[in-house]
């Protein structure tokens, strides 16, 4: 169980986080929405122990995360993070056996070497496993980034994968497979939080979804319960329509085009 009491989170005068609590069970995906600067990242850094909170608490599995070692966490929660610039020539093979090094002290065993490559073979990237990183595009530089940050917790369930826009740069077939990935995950009973800017993949994979603006958690729910023309507003101040998709019963929000006219108001052009 991850758990968040009462966090708030500041940068000398300028409160990134206010008073953020919430809890989720191993088997939930969650995703978090907010507009660009509402402190999503911010929170995930929370979470993950890279930044202290200023005032409340994060505890994983009953314990605080400020009691956790470098090297228990890293056997506990994993993060994918935005930023993920690596400019010598590592192969992808060895970035993936990244994930592995909190379990090793010297040398890899067999079996580091298997998880790795089966993390690889989920996320679709073994058939590039001996290629230069730097070389991937994109969208795969940050598969095989997901690759790392699942071999690193692969045969825990109950951990924490804390994942920062995973799909960015990807082809619509590898959000949906990313997301695929992320919700098996959840399945076997893993804790995953995500970052989306794509609240139509929210609504088909995550189980609930936290919006948060302006540094609060301002709804906190099930697609269903939470996905509206009012929150859509509220959250991204843009018109749109949500319909239910019948056959899936998922949510489906469309926005409203800008016109120019409105365009031209907001930019003062
Ligand atoms: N070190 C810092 N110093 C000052 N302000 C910061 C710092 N880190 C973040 N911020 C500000 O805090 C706010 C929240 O940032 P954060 O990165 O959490 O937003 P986000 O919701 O992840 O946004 P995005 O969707 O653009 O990635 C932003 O206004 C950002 O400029």
């Amino acid at each position: 169980m991850l758990t968040v009491n009462n966090v708030t989170y500041q940068i000398g005068q300028t409160k990134l986080l206010k008073d953020i609590s919430f809890s989720i069970k191993p088997g939930e995906m969650v995703a978090i929405l907010g507009a660009n600067g509402a402190g999503k990242s911010t929170l995930l850094k929370i979470l993950s122990g890279t930044n202290k909170p200023e005032s409340g608490s994060v505890s994983l599995h009953g314990r605080a995360l400020n009691t956790y070692t470098q090297l228990e966490l890293a056997h506990q929660r994993t993060v994918l993070t935005q930023q993920n610039v690596v400019s010598l020539p590592f192969l992808v093979k060895e970035i993936v056996m990244m994930g592995r090094y909190p379990h090793y002290q010297h040398s890899p065993a067999a079996k580091d070497f298997q998880i790795a490559q089966t993390a690889m073979e989920a996320t679709g990237v073994q058939t590039f496993a001996e290629r230069s990183y730097p070389t991937l595009s994109g969208g795969e530089q940050q598969r095989v980034q997901l690759a790392r940050a699942l071999a690193q917790v692969w045969e825990q369930p109950h951990a924490l994968l804390l994942m920062d826009e995973p799909v960015a740069g990807m082809d619509i077939l590898y959000q949906q497979q990313t997301l695929a990935i992320l919700r098996s995950m959840a399945q076997k009973k893993f804790i995953v939080v995500s970052v989306l800017h794509d609240m139509n993949l929210a609504a088909q994979y995550a189980d609930r979804i936290i919006m948060m603006k302006r540094g609060r958690k301002w709804y906190d729910g099930t697609p269903a319960e939470v996905l509206n023309p009012k929150s859509v507003y509220e959250i991204f101040e843009i018109e749109a329509d949500v319909f239910t998709n019948p056959s899936t019963l998922k949510q489906i929000i469309m926005p409203h085009e800008i016109t120019f006219e409105q365009n031209k108001t907001s930019l003062k052009l």
